[in-house]
This record gives structure tokens, C-alpha cells and sequence, in this order.
């Protein structure tokens, strides 16, 4: 993770990591808004654990604290949540996918236009982000960061609508690629997600008062309703009136698409206690362990979790297999998500650190090792290791998503193509021979695609975002189209 130095804040689209996403969280006409929003960011840290940011407004200014680190390190000081006073707030959570891991970065981003003030919060990643950043430079605009969220800002303030929210509806309908945004003016809450749905973003309600947020578990924190999905295309204005009360106003401002939402949100990403998209995420992961062993099944004493992802998947396998689930990998909660770490040797001590084998469980028995996925086969090596040394008579891998053989660009962040274990080696054979496991298999799209949805993929229209499995982008890649355009922008050293 890079902190404060240029020399990682550049433009590149590939880097070696793949990184999770951002939360985002809003809240508007509740007394306790800050307060909210640090919770909800909290339950939300999954989602990503760089910096976090949270924006309030007053009725006369707007408030900001936005910090590197977890929401826990600076969002748990009365101080801090009493110097962001207002009934109106909005934060973020981030993974950097354009732009480095520096204070200018942080989001919520605030600028102060004609229109007055207003800060904007993305999950996602535009595909021509670098394109329009380099026409808005041309034409005058002065940057203040490198991430693509800025650009919508620059949009906003150039934009000829009237209102705020014409304004920033005009911004986001000029950019590509995968958003759930929120942004807050002096008046208003403003939600929306891109015409394909690729990130998930959820309304909910708090003493009548409306909140939207990356995922419903950041609801189920603070006690607030689920009310609906905020739909593909939509955008969902709120706005206090004079006497109190709240309208909300939703518009299509997007040509009417089938939602894709990205299936990583079910394989990985998503908390499973969330619903996304009207499903239990912890059931589809379930689901997926029960096609798995359906369609790999093999000869064990045990079925055994990477945890945590590898958990709901693991269930589902022994449930279905009938063997016994046992708790053969214990993880050490005190380390974070491994595969976001920046280089391959920091990787691979974090994967020791994180977990290590239940010999009680492991020694002597035929283990079926169950993950969520495999990206470049890292986490993978070192516990079929782990597991020989602590006496397995046999291990085999059951992996509950296809392979992964294309990059993300909508808010993931892939590492590059030939860093993906399934690009690196000609057949499952030799995957299985560089992981040193005595067989390996992994769930079929058709497989992923029933677990989540009930149906097989419809090859003519995909009911889901699926690239990394079948290099199937629902947009264009305008940035990686042009990608060698873009790598080298002067910008100032520090950390601010
Ligand atoms: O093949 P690799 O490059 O090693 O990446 C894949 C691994 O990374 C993820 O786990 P992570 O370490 O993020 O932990 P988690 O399951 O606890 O979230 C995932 O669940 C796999 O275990
Ligand atoms: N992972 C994300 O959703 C990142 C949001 C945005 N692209 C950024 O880099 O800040």
C-alpha cells in the first residue's frame, strides 16, 4: 500500500495487486448524521481499508475530516464526530483504484462552485476517466488529485444545467464504467448508479429519514429500514423542504439497460449478511459450495475453509457431499485482507501470518480445501503447504468461482493478465502441480451463475457482469484503449 509518495500516484491501470472496492454511505435530515455515517462506514470497511472520509453540512458550512487509515483509527473520537455537525452527511471507505493511496485522494472530494458547495463519494471506476481528465485539462481545468472521481467535479462545475443535481446528472451521464455515487450539496442528497448496475448501492430509511449506502449491512448497524435497491441508471435526489419533511425525486436520466451487476460482489467482495440485488449473500455463497460439489466431487474425510472467504462455500460443499465441515485453517483475525498487499514477498508472509493449521483437525485426513477464488494462486501454495506439514494425507482444492483470466477495470483492480495464476499455466493440470495439491477443481460459470441467480448464463445477454471469468466487459475501455497516453503527469511530492 503506497502512503504518501508520487512515484506510485501515477496513472498506470495495471499494478500488481488486486485491490477490493470503496463504501459509500449517505445520510440526510438526522441529527446524529455524522455519527450514522462513521457507523455505517464501519460496517462497510470491508469494502476497503486505505482512508476514510467523511463530509457533513451545517445549514451554513461543510465539514471534512478525511483520513488515511480505518474508520476505527479516527472516527471513533467524540471530538472528531462533534466537529462534523449537521443533519446532513455523506463518507467513504477506499480502495484505490485510479490514484494513490494519498490524503489529495481521500473522498469524499468537496469543491465550491458557482452552485455552492458540493462533495461527491464513488465506488466504482470510470473507463474513460484518464480521457476526459486529459480534454478538462486541456481546456483550463486544474486538478487537485489523481483519482478518476475528480473529473466529475470539474463536470459539475462546467456544466450549464441549472440546478445542482441537472448539473451533476449532466457530469456522470459524460462518464464510462462502473459508479454507485453519492454527493451532497447545501440541499440535497443525491444517490446514483451506472446504467449497467456494476457496483451495488441500497436506500434505506432512519426515522423517516433516507440513507443510501454501499451494502445493506451498513443499514443493519445502526438499526435503519431496507427500502429498495437504488436501480441501474437511476438517480435519486432528496431534499429537505422548509417545513421538514423530505421529497424524494427519482430519475432515469440513462437509456434503459438490463442491470449486470458484477458477480465478484457475491464471490468476494460483498459482507455475507448483506443482500445484494434481493439475494442473501452468505446463500449464494452456500450455493456455490453446493454446485461445487456437485460438479467436482472427490473422496475426503474433511471439508476445510480458506477462512474467511472460503467459509459459506465450505458449508455448502459439506452439506451437500455429506462430509464433515471442520475448522481445519485457523485465521488470525489481527491481519487483514492478504491479496491487497502491494508486492509478492509482503504477500506471502501475510498469507503466514494470517492463517495456520488446526493439526488436530488436518493430520492424517483427506482434506477437500475449499476457497472462494484463486487470483494468482499465492494464499493457495502456502496453505497446501501449511496442511502437508501439518500431516494431511491428501488435499484437494475445490474453488467455488470459475478462473479468473481478465482484469478488472470497474473498481476491482485486477493485477496484470499474466499475473493470474489461470494465464500463467497452460492446463488445470499444471495449476494443480504449481499449487502442489493432489487435484484441483473449479466451479463452472453455469455453476456460479445458478447459485446466485437460479438460472445458467445467458450467453445474449448475460443477466450479470462476468469479465473476469469470460472477458465479456459490459462497457467500452476507452482508458485502456489509450493507455499509453496517460502514464506521465507531474504532480506534487507529500503526503497532502
Ligand atoms: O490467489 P491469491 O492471489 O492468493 O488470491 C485469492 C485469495 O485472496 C482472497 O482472500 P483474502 O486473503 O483477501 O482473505 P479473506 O478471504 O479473508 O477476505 C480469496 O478469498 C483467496 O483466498
Ligand atoms: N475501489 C473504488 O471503488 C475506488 C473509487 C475511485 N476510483 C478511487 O480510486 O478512489
Amino acid at each position: 500500500m503506497n502512503t504518501c509518495f508520487d512515484d506510485h500516484d501515477d496513472f498506470s491501470l495495471d499494478d500488481d495487486t488486486l485491490h477490493e472496492e470503496c463504501g459509500v454511505f449517505g445520510v440526510l435530515g438526522h441529527p446524529d448524521a455524522a455519527a450514522l455515517t462513521a457507523l455505517g462506514l464501519h460496517a462497510l470497511q470491508h469494502r476497503g481499508q486505505e482512508a476514510a472520509g467523511i463530509v457533513s453540512y451545517d445549514g451554513q458550512q461543510f465539514r471534512s475530516e478525511r483520513h488515511l487509515g480505518l474508520v476505527g483509527d479516527h472516527y471513533t473520537d467524540p471530538a472528531m464526530l462533534e466537529s462534523l455537525r449537521g443533519s446532513m452527511a455523506m463518507g467513504h471507505v477506499r480502495y484505490s483504484t485510479t490514484g494513490g493511496t494519498v490524503l489529495r485522494n481521500v473522498q469524499p472530494l468537496f469543491a465550491e462552485l458557482g452552485v455552492g458547495g458540493i462533495a461527491i463519494a464513488h465506488n466504482g471506476n470510470f473507463t474513460n476517466g484518464l480521457f476526459m481528465r486529459r480534454k478538462l485539462i486541456s481546456d483550463g481545468a486544474i486538478c487537485q488529485s489523481t483519482s478518476d472521481t475528480e473529473v466529475v467535479l470539474h463536470l459539475i462545475a462546467r456544466s450549464r444545467a441549472k440546478t445542482s443535481s441537472d448539473r451533476f446528472i449532466d457530469a456522470i451521464s459524460q462518464m464510462e464504467g462502473g459508479y454507485s455515487m453519492i454527493a451532497m450539496t447545501r440541499t440535497k442528497l443525491i444517490a446514483a448508479r451506472d446504467p449497467t448496475g456494476i457496483r451495488p448501492l441500497v436506500m434505506g430509511e432512519l426515522d423517516g429519514k433516507p440513507i443510501f449506502c454501499s451494502e445493506t449491512c451498513a443499514l443493519d448497524i445502526i438499526g435503519a429500514k431496507f427500502v429498495r435497491d437504488v436501480e441501474n441508471g437511476e438517480v435519486i435526489i432528496c431534499e429537505e423542504q422548509p417545513d421538514g419533511s423530505i421529497s424524494i425525486d427519482s430519475r432515469k436520466p440513462a437509456l434503459k439497460q438490463p442491470e449486470r451487476l458484477c458477480l465478484f460482489e457475491y464471490v468476494y467482495f460483498a459482507r455475507p449478511d448483506s443482500i445484494v440485488g434481493g439475494r442473501n449473500v452468505y446463500q449464494t455463497r452456500k450455493n456455490m459450495g453446493i454446485n461445487l460439489a456437485q460438479e467436482a466431487p472427490v473422496k475426503a474425510d474433511v471439508v476445510v475453509p480458506v477462512p474467511d472467504g472460503g467459509t459459506p462455500a465450505a458449508i455448502g460443499y459439506a452439506q451437500e457431499s455429506g462430509i464433515p465441515f471442520e475448522l481445519g485453517i485457523i485465521r488470525n483475525h489481527y491481519v487483514g485482507r492478504t491479496f491487497i498487499e502491494p508486492t509478492q514477498q509482503i504477500r506471502a508472509f501475510g498469507v503466514k501470518l494470517k492463517h495456520s493449521a488446526n493439526r488436530a483437525v488436518i493430520s492424517g485426513a483427506r482434506v477437500v480445501l475449499i476457497d472462494d477464488s484463486i487470483v494468482r494462486g499465492t494464499t493457495s501454495v502456502k496453505i497446501v503447504q501449511m496442511l502437508r506439514e501439518a500431516g494431511a494425507k491428501e488435499v484437494h482444492i475445490r474453488v467455488a468461482s470459475p478462473m479468473i483470466y481478465y482484469s478488472d477495470f470497474y473498481g476491482i483492480d485486477t493485477p496484470d493478465r499474466d499475473k493470474l495464476l489461470a494465464n500463467n499455466h497452460e492446463t488445470l493440470a499444471d495449476m494443480c502441480k504449481f499449487i502442489g495439491a493432489d487435484s484441483l477443481e473449479f466451479l463452472s460459470i453455469d455453476g456460479l451463475y445458478m447459485a446466485v441467480g437460479g438460472e445458467k448464463r445467458n450467453n445474449a445477454l448475460p443477466q450479470f457482469t462476468d469479465h473476469q471469468f469470460t472477458g465479456d466487459y459490459p462497457t467500452r475501455l476507452l482508458d485502456k484503449e489509450h493507455e499509453g497516453e496517460f502514464s506521465k503527469i507531474e504532480l506534487l511530492a507529500g503526503n497532502g
